[in-house]
């Protein structure tokens, strides 16, 4: 599937001229982070927005290990129409404190609808901000009841996911997600020549919004519906790619 991020309801909607092409609008604040959270009335107006069968998805923000902050975010974003609730896990330290965090998120979203998916997100660049290791991420996500563990890059300075954490790592995230019954999802400066290895590992959510942007510039530059279709055609091909690699072997 592929997720992508538009900053307000302006590029929503150029998202939504592109939604043949996506899976997730995942509606975040990058002025304020790397999973930074916008407005619930930001989330609202891009939910009545977009076409119906489009999921939203929210970003809580580079977060605090304070769970009962989190969860009450956590919940204003479900209230607010979101039906994927992505939770960057920045202040945690520890697997337990990230535990305890994305329990209580658990716990707030499905009790108010148990239907929406919960995503526990790492950093693959954690050892820059002192944060819990990324390959942590599905057992955490695992042992809180969240649905996905996913791992983006929290500084945004042009190095990108496989720096961190290069492929044959990325692949060991998505098997232990996996054999966790979880959907893994990569993001991080994620650019189509890394949809090759993307495809290959088993990637079930790519997250992108730089290389959808105009320039490539995921601040400056806008995203533009003719570059979410290219990035989707560039999957496609991968896609098909492996599956014909796939039965040749077989
Ligand atoms: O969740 C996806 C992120 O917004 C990725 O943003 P980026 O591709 O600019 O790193």
């Amino acid at each position: 599937m592929l997720l992508i991020s538009p900053d307000g309801v302006e590029e929503a909607l150029d998202c939504a001229k592109a939604a043949d092409h996506l899976d997730i609008i995942d509606v975040k604040k990058p002025d304020e982070g790397s999973l930074g959270a916008n407005f619930p009335w930001v989330i609202r107006e891009i939910r009545d927005a977009v076409p119906a069968d489009k999921p939203v998805s929210a970003t809580v923000g580079d977060v605090p290990y304070k769970p009962g902050t989190v969860a009450q975010a956590a919940l204003g974003a479900v209230v607010s129409g979101a039906t994927y609730i992505k939770v960057g896990l920045y202040g945690c330290t520890t697997p337990g404190q990230g535990v305890e965090v994305m329990r209580a998120v658990v716990r707030a979203v499905k009790d108010h609808r148990p239907e929406a998916l919960v995503v526990a997100s790492g950093y693959a660049d954690a050892h820059r901000i002192g944060c819990v290791n990324p390959l942590a991420l599905p057992d955490i996500a695992a042992r809180s009841g969240a649905d996905a563990a996913m791992l983006d890059t929290a500084i945004k300075d042009g190095s990108r996911l496989f720096d961190h954490v290069p492929p044959d790592a990325c692949a060991e995230f998505v098997r232990r997600a996996h054999a966790a019954g979880l959907l893994a999802a990569l993001a991080g400066s994620v650019k189509q020549d890394d949809l090759g290895p993307l495809t290959r590992i088993g990637t079930d959510i790519v997250g992108v919004r730089g290389a959808v942007c105009e320039g490539g510039d995921r601040n400056a530059g806008r995203i533009r519906p003719h570059l979410v279709a290219a990035f989707r055609a560039e999957m496609r091909r991968r896609a098909h790619e492996h599956a014909a690699g796939a039965t040749t072997v077989s």
